[in-house]
């Protein structure tokens, strides 16, 4: 069976600020909503980290849902902010990042602990296949602004990555991001 059509319509993205016009669905992080996520201690948990901007679709497999994410600077302890991170709820379900402004690293695992990093800077579309957890660091000193699209039904698996953590952190070095073994990290 397939479902009636939806009206064609358009949003309008600013590269520079994430801001959709128009903008139904905002969702707003702070550094509370990542407690238990650094291996540092949050120092002040009412700093923003980054807000999701969703163009409304119905969460359906026959739809696309989209959304610019706004990710700030800033660290805690070495580790650079990053967005919670998750598996889609339907384990198979892909999605494609597009940078917008900003510059980081697009982490992402598989269950077993495989991990794969690639660069997000303006102009690189990722893909991300499913099975894969998927988290974004800004390792800039300006905000990270992606475009995500993904299939309607993917759903959000936050639980996984809340109790084992990512296989790996992104951390400040001497020369810049540096990758590294995630102390915490709860193998499988
Ligand atoms: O959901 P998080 O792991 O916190 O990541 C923040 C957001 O990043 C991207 O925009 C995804 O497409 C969103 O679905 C996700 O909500
Ligand atoms: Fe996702």
């Amino acid at each position: 069976m397939t479902s009636a059509p939806l009206e064609p319509f358009a949003v309008t993205i600013d590269f520079a600020t994430g801001a959709l016009v128009p903008d139904p669905d905002v969702l707003d992080r702070r550094l509370a909503d990542l407690d238990g996520y650094f291996v540092a201690d949050i120092d002040d948990p009412g700093v923003g980290a980054y807000t999701v901007h969703e163009v409304r679709v119905p969460p359906t497999g026959n739809n696309l849902l989209s959304s610019t994410t706004v990710l700030a600077p800033g660290k805690v302890g070495d580790e650079y902010f990053f967005t919670k991170g998750h598996f889609h709820a339907i384990r198979d379900r892909a999605e494609i990042y597009l940078t917008l402004s900003g510059e980081g690293l697009l982490v992402m695992a598989l269950e077993d602990g495989r991990t794969v990093t690639k660069e997000m800077r303006p102009g690189i579309a990722n893909y991300v296949p499913g099975h894969w957890a998927h988290r974004s660091v800004n390792t800039g000193t300006t905000p990270l602004v992606f475009y995500a699209v993904y299939i309607g039904d993917a759903g959000y698996d936050y639980a996984t990555i809340a109790e084992r953590g990512f296989p790996v952190i992104v951390v400040e070095g001497e020369e810049g991001p540096e990758v590294r073994p995630n102390p915490r990290y709860v193998a499988s």
